[in-house]
C-alpha cells in the first residue's frame, strides 16, 4: 500500500519551501538521525534480515519509485553515480533494476568498487559497463552523459559522509549542477539524500545538488526539515526498504501527519449545543496591539470553540466590541493612566474557572502593570483551564530566572526563535543550529508542550517526542500569524485535546490554512486574516480525506 500525506491543498510546491511526502508505509512518518537509523539497520539485521538484502530492497524500491515518476518509463536514459559506500552499492542495484524496467542506463563511478561485490555482479550481469572516473577518460565522458541523460540518480554519498566532499565526488556534482542549468528537463533524484547533505543537522556540502526528488530509505532523515538542508530535498519519497514493523518504537519524532491529525480532532456530535465544544477566554491586547487579541478569538472560533471571550483592557472595550461580534466580552480594570490595575487579575481569575482553556499574551505589551497582571494571573489559574501562552506572556515568564520551577503546572508555549531565546538563555544561533533538539531538551525540562515556530515548527513534549510540520511557508512569517495559531490551539484544548495532541494538530491546521493561502494569492502579501476562513476548510479537508480514503 502506498499512503501520501502533505498538503493536498498547496499547489504541490515542489520548490525549497514545502516538503510534499510521499510514504511507502504508515511508520515511515516517524524521522530518524543517522545513529538511530543505523541502529533500526542492525535492529533488522539482529530479526533475520541480512545487510545484503536490505541493500538489494533499497535499490529495487528506489528503483520502483523512480518508475512511477514518468508516465512512460522504458526508453528513458539514466546515469547513475556511484561513491565508495553503501549509498554507491544501493545505486549499483538501482541501476541494474532500472536496466531490466527498460531504462539506456549509464553507471559512473566515482570511487573504485570491489568487482566481487553483489551489487557490483548484478550490473555487470546486466552488460552494463560501468565507467570509472580513474581509467575512463573521466570527465569528457560524463559531460557527454549529461547532455543527453533523462535523469540523473546521485548514489554518491549517504548517511556515511565524514568530510567534505573532494576531488572527482565534488567535481561530478558539479559538473550535474552545471548541465542542469542549461537543460533543465533533466531530472536529478537523490538516493537515500542529496550527497553531502548532513542527515541529522541539514547541513549541507558546497557540492550537495538541489535534487527534484529525494528518495530516502526507510524514514525521513531530520536534515530534510532543518535549514538549509530543507531547501535541497525538493519533493520526499520514502521508499520501504522492508525494515520489520514495530522496531521503531522508541524513535520519538515524527513528521506531523494528515492521518494522525485526523486521529485526534474531536468529534462533533449532531445534537451538540455550545457547551459541547468547549470555552475559551482569550487575555489578549492593548492599544498598540489591536489585532493580535482579535486574531487569536476569531481564530479559536473558526477552529470551533463553542464559546469565546475576550478577557481586555476596559478603555478599548468599544473597539474590540465592534470587531468581534460572536466574541463575548470580559471588561479588565485599568488604572487611570489606562494600565492594568493591581485587580484585574482577580477579576479574569474569577470567570476563568468557567472556562476549560485559556489563551494568554497575544499584543498584551510589556508594561510593568502587565508584567505583575501576567505572574499574578499565571500564579491563581486553576490546573483545570488549559493554557497556551504566547508573546507577552512568555516575554513576562523569561523574566523570572528558573520560571518553570515557579509555573510548575501544564501549558503549552508557543514562542518564536527570539521569545524561546529569552526563555531558555540560549543564543538564537544556538536555537537555529539544531532546532529538533533544542525543543525536545526545553520541553522536557520546563515540563510544557513547547511550539518552536519558524519554518517547519516544532513541536516539543515533555516526554521526549517532538513533531514536526511538514510546511515552510514564508507568507506565514508576517504580523499576526501567531496569533492566529495562538487559537487555534486554545480552541482545540478547550475541545478536550491534552496539550501535545493540540499543540500538533493546531500546528498543522495553520500549515495547512496557510498553504490554502499561498495556493490561492502566492506567498507575498499573505496576511493573518487571510487565514481564518481557512482554518474550519482545512479541518473540513482533513475530515474529507478520511472519508474518501474509506471507499
Ligand atoms: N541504514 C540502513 O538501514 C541502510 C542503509 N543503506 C545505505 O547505506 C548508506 C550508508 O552507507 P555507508 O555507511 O557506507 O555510507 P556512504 O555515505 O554510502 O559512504 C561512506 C563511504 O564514503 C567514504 N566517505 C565519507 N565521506 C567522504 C568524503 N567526503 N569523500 C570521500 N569519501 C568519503 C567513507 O570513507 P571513510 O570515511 O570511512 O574514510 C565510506 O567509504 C545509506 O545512506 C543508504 O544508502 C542501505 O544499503 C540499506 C539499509
Ligand atoms: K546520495
Amino acid at each position: 500500500m502506498r499512503v501520501c500525506f502533505g498538503f493536498r491543498y498547496s499547489n504541490f510546491v515542489f520548490g525549497s519551501l514545502t516538503a510534499t511526502i510521499s510514504t511507502a508505509t504508515l511508520n515511515a512518518m516517524k524521522l530518524v538521525t543517522s545513529t538511530e537509523m543505523n541502529l533500526l539497520e542492525k535492529r533488522a539485521v539482529e530479526s533475520g534480515i541480512s545487510l545484503a538484502d536490505l541493500m538489494r530492497n533499497a535499490g529495487q524500491a528506489v528503483a520502483t519509485e523512480i518508475c512511477g515518476l514518468f508516465d512512460s518509463f522504458p526508453g528513458k536514459k539514466a546515469l547513475v553515480l556511484i561513491g565508495p559506500g553503501n549509498n554507491g552499492g544501493d545505486g549499483l542495484v538501482a541501476a541494474r533494476s532500472l536496466k531490466d524496467a527498460g531504462a539506456i542506463i549509464s553507471v559512473y563511478l566515482l570511487s573504485p568498487r570491489d568487482p566481487e561485490d553483489f551489487a557490483y555482479k548484478q550490473v555487470l550481469e546486466a552488460d552494463i559497463n560501468p565507467i570509472d572516473v580513474q581509467s575512463d577518460a573521466g570527465f569528457s565522458k560524463l559531460r557527454k552523459i549529461l547532455d543527453e541523460t533523462d535523469l540523473v540518480l546521485d548514489a554518491v554519498f549517504g548517511t556515511g559522509l565524514s568530510r567534505p566532499v573532494t576531488g572527482a565526488p565534488a567535481a561530478a556534482l558539479a559538473l550535474v549542477a552545471e548541465v542542469r542549468e542549461e537543460r533543465p528537463e533533466m531530472i536529478v533524484i537523490a538516493l537515500d539524500l542529496p550527497s553531502g547533505l548532513n542527515p541529522d543537522t541539514g547541513e549541507v556540502d558546497d557540492s550537495t545538488l538541489a535534487v527534484d526528488y529525494t528518495i530516502t530509505l526507510g524514514y525521513a532523515k531530520r536534515g530534510f526539515f532543518l535549514f538549509p538542508g530543507a531547501d535541497y530535498t525538493r519533493q520526499i519519497l520514502v521508499a520501504n526498504i522492508g525494515i520489520p514493523e514495530g522496531l521503531d518504537d522508541d524513535i520519538l519524532s515524527e513528521v506531523i501527519d494528515e492521518h494522525d491529525v485526523l486521529a485526534i480532532l474531536p468529534i462533533r456530535p449532531s445534537d451538540a449545543h455550545k457547551g459541547s465544544f468547549g470555552k475559551v477566554m482569550v487575555v489578549a491586547g492593548s492599544a498598540e496591539f489591536i489585532g493580535a487579541a482579535t486574531l487569536a478569538c476569531q481564530s479559536a472560533a473558526r477552529a470551533g470553540a463553542g464559546l469565546v471571550t475576550l478577557a481586555a483592557r476596559r478603555s478599548l472595550h468599544h473597539i474590540f466590541a465592534a470587531k468581534l461580534i460572536e466574541t463575548t466580552h470580559l471588561l479588565l480594570p485599568e488604572t487611570m493612566h489606562n494600565e492594568l490595575a493591581p485587580e484585574a487579575a482577580e477579576v479574569a481569575l474569577s470567570k476563568l474557572t468557567k472556562y476549560d482553556a485559556a489563551a494568554v499574551g497575544p499584543g498584551l505589551g510589556q508594561a510593568p502593570e502587565t508584567v505583575e497582571f501576567i505572574h499574578r494571573l499565571l500564579s491563581g489559574i486553576s490546573e483545570n483551564t488549559k493554557l497556551v501562552l504566547d508573546a507577552d506572556a512568555l516575554n513576562a515568564l523569561s523574566l523570572t530566572p528558573d520560571w518553570w520551577k515557579v509555573f510548575d503546572r501544564r501549558a503549552v508555549l508557543t514562542p518564536h526563535t527570539g521569545e524561546f531565546a529569552r526563555l531558555s538563555g540560549l543564543s538564537i544561533g544556538e536555537i537555529l543550529a539544531n532546532r529538533m533538539e533544542v525543543c525536545r531538551k526545553k520541553a522536557a525540562l520546563w515540563g510544557k508542550v513547547v511550539v518552536l515556530k519558524g519554518a517547519h515548527t516544532v513541536v516539543g513534549s515533555p516526554d521526549g517526542r517532538i513533531a514536526v510540520s511538514p510546511s515552510a511557508n514564508p507568507g506565514l512569517a508576517s504580523g499576526g500569524t501567531g496569533d492566529v495559531l495562538t487559537g487555534i490551539i486554545a480552541s482545540l484544548l478547550a475541545q478536550g485535546l491534552d496539550e501535545f495532541d493540540a499543540a500538533r494538530a493546531g500546528v498543522y491546521i495553520h500549515a495547512m490554512a496557510g498553504e490554502a493561502v499561498r495556493g490561492n494569492i502566492g506567498d507575498a502579501g499573505m496576511i493573518a486574516s487571510d487565514l481564518l476562513i481557512q482554518i474550519p476548510r482545512a479541518i473540513k479537508s482533513i475530515k474529507e480525506h478520511d472519508h474518501a480514503s474509506c471507499h
